[in-house]
């Protein structure tokens, strides 16, 4: 009773067991993750905790206590909760599964390269839109009468994956390597496969003693991805031994060319290395590719499922473009405050993540008001937050005219996260859904083929892709 009451609202928790039956139920009577949690906001408040076992986590599911905790005391809550087992696997290097130094000096130095593509030469743009170009051309090529039809998330899995794949390491995926995408994602996903609830709670010890071929299959897994994603960065290492790569320090090519440049300037040291690059790799790979083409996917559903919306944007690119004859650009963002709105909306509706990862709180605190003790679990459930009816009226409905009526409410999505652990690639996918979005809508109109997946009860989270998608691209 003590330790409940030093923690904000929730159901009655029991020992040992904390709220694992209660949990249970809601996620069996609401029917997932996201209605769960809204039920829970409204039972408890924005701020409640929730006990598995003897830990308490904490949600907060509105965006000013968010804001308050995770960037105005940001530098508190750096550290997230991560399996022993992926620290272990992956030896403590990369950025998505470490804390402290070494996390740090990731994120410093991966920020400061992608802004540096970026600005002034804007590699960013220029390969997203080379994609879009040439996935089009693809488009075309097998059309019918003007009309293809694709399977949506084939389509943007391909795109995304070739924009991270020749902003990492230089290369995009053509038709003749499409098979080296496939197998990278493949490869990628069954080693995450392996990532089970079980294996993921146990402590090391017990599964390096008791579980030894678990243990061997996942770190097999997790190798075989790491050197497969990496496979042109490690080409590119030995073209540098044997003199047939230079790297241009005034024209650098992409992340690979960066890392290995620190790497030639400074020697490896025990945060710059070839394990880390391959880490490195790995991590910007797995968290940029899926979220990204989900968002297009789920969003590409709504559209289909509100053509409304799609004849209002390309009215206004229409516009913006004189009429089509040019592509849209990063530079036209100021001028297109529907197109804004519209992947605003899609970003609220998709919510990626239906959990967020938990950071640690490591010493007492006042959330909200509520006491919070060393050693809760914290964070800003996204989820939660984007269909809290506060700020969102009617949240299941998908309405991008909201955002016309309060042109602030645009600023309460955060799908990157907020705070020292927001998403390090949320400029570049800004870029890819602004610029996706924005010009294929310019270039076609969009039909479903057979049926579409129903999104206005609940949003969508990462196990509702719509995988099987089918629509029309008729070109315009
Ligand atoms: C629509 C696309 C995307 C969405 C919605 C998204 C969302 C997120 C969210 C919610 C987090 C966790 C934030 C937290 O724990 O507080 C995150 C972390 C991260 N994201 Fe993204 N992301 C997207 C695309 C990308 C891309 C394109 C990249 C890079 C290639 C990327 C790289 C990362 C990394 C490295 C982290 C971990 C950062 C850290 O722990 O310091 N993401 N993302």
């Amino acid at each position: 009773y003590q330790k409940v009451s030093r923690h904000p609202p929730g159901p009655i928790s029991f020992p040992l067991i904390g709220n694992l039956p209660q949990i249970c139920y809601y996620l069996w009577s609401t029917g997932g993750i996201v209605s769960a949690l809204d039920l829970l906001r409204k039972k408890y408040g924005n701020i409640f905790t929730l006990w598995v076992g003897p830990v308490p986590y904490v949600s907060i599911a509105d965006f000013e206590t968010s804001h308050e905790v995770f960037v105005k005391n940001g530098g508190k809550y750096a550290d997230k909760l991560h399996a022993p087992i992926m620290r272990d696997i992956r030896k403590d290097k990369g950025i998505a599964f470490t804390n402290g130094d070494h996390w740090q000096e990731m994120r410093r130095f991966s920020l400061q390269t992608f802004r540096n593509m970026g600005v002034g030469k804007d590699i960013m743009e220029t390969r997203i839109l080379e994609e879009l170009d040439a996935r089009c051309s693809d488009i075309d090529k097998s059309a019918k009468n003007g009309v293809t039809v694709a399977q949506a998330s084939e389509f943007f899995d391909l795109t995304v994956g070739s924009v991270i794949n020749s902003i990492l390491v230089g290369k995009r995926f053509e038709e003749d390597t499409k098979h080296v995408f496939l197998r990278i994602k493949n490869t990628i996903d069954e080693s995450f496969k392996l990532i089970t609830p079980f294996n993921t709670t146990v402590p090391v010890w017990i599964l390096k003693t008791f579980f030894k071929d678990r243990y061997d299959k996942m770190a097999d897994a997790q190798e075989i991805a790491k050197n497969f994603v990496a496979a042109e960065a490690l080409k590119r290492i030995e073209d540098i031994k044997s003199g047939k790569y230079v790297i241009d320090e005034n024209n650098l090519q992409d992340y690979t060319d960066a890392f290995l440049l620190k790497m030639q300037k400074e020697g490896e040291n025990l945060d710059f290395n070839t394990e880390t690059l391959k880490t490195m790799l790995v991590d910007l790979w797995l968290t940029g590719q899926e979220t990204t083409t989900t968002t297009l996917t789920s969003g590409f559903n709504q559209l289909l499922l509100h053509p409304e919306v799609m004849v209002k944007a390309r009215e206004e690119l229409m516009n913006v473009t004189e009429n089509g004859s040019r592509s849209l650009s990063l530079t036209d963002r100021s001028s297109t405050p529907y197109l804004n709105a519209m992947i605003g909306e899609i970003q609220r509706h998709a919510s990626i993540l239906n959990l967020s990862f938990w950071k640690v709180n490591k010493e007492f605190t006042y959330i909200g008001g509520h006491p919070v003790d060393a050693g809760a679990l914290v964070t800003a459930q996204l989820s939660a937050l984007h269909v809290n009816e506060t700020y969102f009226t009617n949240p299941q409905v998908f309405e991008p005219e909201r955002y016309s009526q309060d042109e602030k409410l645009l600023q309460k999505i955060i799908p990157f996260g907020v705070g020292k652990r927001s998403c390090l690639g949320e400029s570049l996918a800004k870029a890819e859904l602004y610029l996706i979005f924005g010009n294929l809508l310019l270039r076609y109109k969009f039909e479903p083929h057979g049926k579409l997946s129903a999104t206005d009860l609940m949003p969508y989270s990462a196990g509702r892709r719509p995988f099987k998608l089918e629509m029309k691209f008729v070109k315009i």
